[in-house]
């Protein structure tokens, strides 16, 4: 397959687009020029957005209907987004949590996050990336969470897919930021979706408003951190500095967490 964009901007494919953080990436990014991609599973909602947007905005708007924790309908998408020449943007924004504790989950919901805050994500950006590289243009915007920064909250599993997608992001910054593709993790606080009716409370009405963002004022304030080329982008936390400190704390361990020796404490040098 090769180049089916009508816009300078490239093709921005979108997981999990259908509601939510996803659909306001999709309405922003086709106002910006993009034209899209967008996935989930619920294809007649993603035909009406596709529809809707196209119209609004004059972009190529594609549904692409998969459920991403089912392994063949992942291997299309990562065959489209290996051989489609005009994807410029991947946003890995599918995903669920939930608020149960461990012991109170079912082992099987928690393997079907990983394949999909995880799997899913990995393997997409595996099949994206080196045509990126190769073409030295593009992005890939992975939608991470505080609970990446904050395992005691929510769910452990749904953190610790999180703390995953910011590490990779990290990582994947360092593999590859120098050679034109743009990284950047974004870790919402709580968002006003339909998240929080999948996860189980029956909406996010049932949080202190204060503290919930609409899904509007998350994205448009992620967009503009990505604009100015942010890596890790929180959306909620007053003052950069306190995750700038946070993140040097971490990088000055970096050279002292590997050595031929014990630390003294244990009191078992040889
Ligand atoms: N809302 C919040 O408070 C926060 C959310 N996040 C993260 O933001 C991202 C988006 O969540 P949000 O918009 O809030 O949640 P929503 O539940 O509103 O949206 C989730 C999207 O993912 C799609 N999806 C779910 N399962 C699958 C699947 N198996 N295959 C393909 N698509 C799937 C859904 O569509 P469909 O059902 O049609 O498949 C939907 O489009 C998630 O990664 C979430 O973890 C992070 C921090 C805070
Ligand atoms: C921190 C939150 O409130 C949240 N919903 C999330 O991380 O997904």
């Amino acid at each position: 397959m090769s180049n089916h964009t009508t816009s300078s901007k490239g093709t921005a494919l979108i997981t999990g687009a259908s509601t939510g953080i996803g659909a306001v990436y999709a309405d922003r990014l086709a106002q910006r020029g993009y034209d899209l991609i967008l996935v989930a599973r619920n294809g007649k909602r993603l035909s009406e957005l596709a529809t809707s947007l196209a119209a609004k905005t004059g972009q190529k708007v594609e549904a692409f209907p998969a459920d991403l924790t089912n392994k063949a309908e992942l291997l299309k998408l990562e065959e489209r987004l290996r051989t489609d020449t005009s994807i410029t943007t991947l946003v890995n924004n599918a995903g669920f949590g939930g608020v149960a504790t461990l012991l109170d989950s079912n082992v099987d919901d928690m393997e079907n996050m990983i394949d999909l805050n995880i799997t899913a994500l990995l393997r997409l950006t595996s099949a994206v990336l080196p045509g990126l590289l190769e073409r030295k243009r593009g992005a890939i915007i992975n939608i991470a969470s505080i609970v990446a920064l904050n395992p005691e909250l929510l769910n452990g599993v749904y953190s610790g897919t999180k703390a995953f997608v910011l590490n990779l992001t990290q990582s994947l910054h360092k593999e590859v930021g120098d050679k034109g593709v743009q990284l950047q993790a974004v870790l919402p606080g709580a968002t006003a979706s339909e998240f929080w009716n999948r996860a189980g409370i029956g909406g996010h009405q049932n949080l202190p408003s204060e503290i919930v963002m609409s899904s509007e004022e998350m994205v448009d304030a992620s967009l503009v951190a990505f604009d100015h080329g942010e890596l890790v982008t929180i959306p909620a936390l007053p003052e950069i500095a306190d995750w700038e400190k946070f993140n040097a704390a971490r990088l000055a361990l970096a050279p002292n967490l590997s050595h031929k020796h014990s630390a003294a404490r244990y009191g078992v040098r040889g």
